[in-house]
């Protein structure tokens, strides 16, 4: 038998009966690319424990490993060790290629880090990741004294940095598009030449992202206030240190709405209440369905509606990674799902609302199309034996898959899709079925 990773599509195994399972999910994308950044910049030896190896991380520490740092890993133990050194590797790099495949969070942090150095850098990714924008943070690197172009002039990678370190200053910087802007400007800001005012423009999408940038920045020893949609940096270091990854938050949902529409709990190790990680919070929303939820210190414990899921109406704005597993399950609720106020998903991996609806028309559901989500009506007869398109997006794989549990004959497209943030997805699918992974 080929290995999942190689096989064409996968066929969902059905699942009989409620589950009982403990599960224990790789580490945060989010966390480990912030960690990684904020590691290089500190002087001395980082240990990062329960790192997240798949293809987002490789990305980063192959860049980081590529501008001089010392990073090494240790896949079995789930350990990254990186040598910080500054900006030192930074300085007098010339013409250093980057390629971050379809990260998002590579792509747009290293723009701000290696804005840092003194030197020339291109970065550029998979033909997905040249449709995906980052003007608003060329924008701002501009105003900072930064050298950066758009390659083909189209607001998004491959871009061309030439940098002389960051300039201090106050800048302005739409967050509607992506908060990773943000993000990646904030985690660079404590080593450029002086105290960085950021104002974030308009209102700003998946905030809890930057919530965990702070956190994270302080963890590591920076200095950083923030006054509403003011951020003020000032110069400082990053610490070297033992750094504890949590599992990855936005992985979890998966194995959460597996129990919302099979029925039975699933126990989510390593994540609670005080997640850094706002997808943490889907647990609610489907608590708001009907879901029993019980948030631990270290556990998330959920135990599907014994009389099937309600409908809802609700705002992602600030989970939008979350619109596949909650789009996937709805037409399993009693009533209709409708999700509001997610347009930036449509700049993703894939335009996940045009891909939410296609995949579940293909099931026979109704479902409604708007700019910025999605109604999906109710439906009990839910065509069996569909292969569900994955565009490329390990999102659609993991949230469709999900339902194919409970619509017998389905397959997924492209499985190894979900190498982007979840390699072992289907082996703990399997396993989850079977009591535990
Ligand atoms: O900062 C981060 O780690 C992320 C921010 C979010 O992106 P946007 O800010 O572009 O919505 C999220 O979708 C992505 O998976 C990870
Ligand atoms: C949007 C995502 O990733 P990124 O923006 O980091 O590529 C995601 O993981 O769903």
């Amino acid at each position: 038998m080929k290995s999942r990773a190689f096989q064409s599509s996968y066929e969902v195994p059905a699942c009989a009966t409620p589950l009982q399972a403990t599960i224990t999910v790789p580490g945060s994308k989010s966390i480990t690319n912030r960690a990684l950044p904020m590691a290089a910049l500190a002087n001395g030896r980082t240990r990062l424990r329960g790192a997240l190896f798949s293809d987002d991380s490789r990305y980063f520490i192959q860049s980081l490993q590529r501008l001089g740092y010392r990073v090494e890993i240790d896949e079995m133990a789930k350990e990254v060790i990186v040598y910080g050194a500054g900006i030192e590797p930074l300085q007098h790099v010339q013409g250093l290629d980057l390629f971050v495949g379809n990260s998002g969070t590579s792509a747009r942090f290293l723009s701000a880090f290696v804005s840092l150095g003194k030197g020339s850098y291109r970065i550029d990714g998979v033909s997905r990741m040249r449709e995906r924008p980052i003007a608003a943070l060329i924008a701002a690197l501009r105003e900072l004294d930064v050298d950066v172009v758009d390659e083909l002039g189209t607001g998004c990678p491959p871009i061309l940095i030439e940098a002389q370190g960051l300039r201090g200053g106050t800048v302005l910087m739409s967050g509607k598009d992506s908060s990773q802007f943000v993000s990646g400007l904030l985690i660079a800001a404590p080593y450029a030449k002086d105290e960085v005012t950021l104002i974030v423009q308009g209102e700003l999408v998946s905030a809890p992202y930057v919530t965990m940038t702070l956190a994270m920045m302080r963890q590591f020893g920076a200095t950083v206030n923030q006054e509403g949609n003011v951020f003020h940096v000032v110069p400082s270091h990053y610490v070297a240190k033992d750094y504890m990854i949590e599992p990855d938050a936005s992985g979890a949902s998966y194995f959460l709405a597996a129990a919302a529409i099979c029925g039975g709990t699933v126990t989510i190790l390593g994540l609670g209440r005080d997640s850094l990680q706002g997808d943490a919070q889907f647990a609610q929303v489907l608590a708001n369905m009907g879901c029993t939820v019980r948030y631990g210190f270290d556990r998330i414990e959920l135990s599907g509606p014994p009389e099937g899921l309600r409908g809802i109406d609700v705002d992602l704005f600030a989970m939008s990674d979350m619109v596949p597993t909650l789009a996937a399950i709805a037409p399993l609720a009693r009533e209709k799902v409708r999700i509001r106020n997610v347009a930036n998903i449509r700049l993703k991996e894939t335009d996940r609302i045009r891909a939410c609806v296609t995949e579940l028309r293909r099931f026979g559901v109704t479902v409604t199309e708007f700019d910025d989500g999605l109604e999906i009506e109710p439906c009990d007869q839910l065509q069996e034996g569909v292969t569900v398109q994955t565009y490329d997006d390990h999102r659609m794989a993991m949230a469709f898959s999900i339902l194919g549990l409970r619509v017998p004959g389905t397959r997924i497209e492209n499985p190894a899709c979900t190498a982007k943030t979840y390699p072992e997805f289907f082996q703990h699918l399997e396993e989850t079925i079977r009591g535990g992974a």
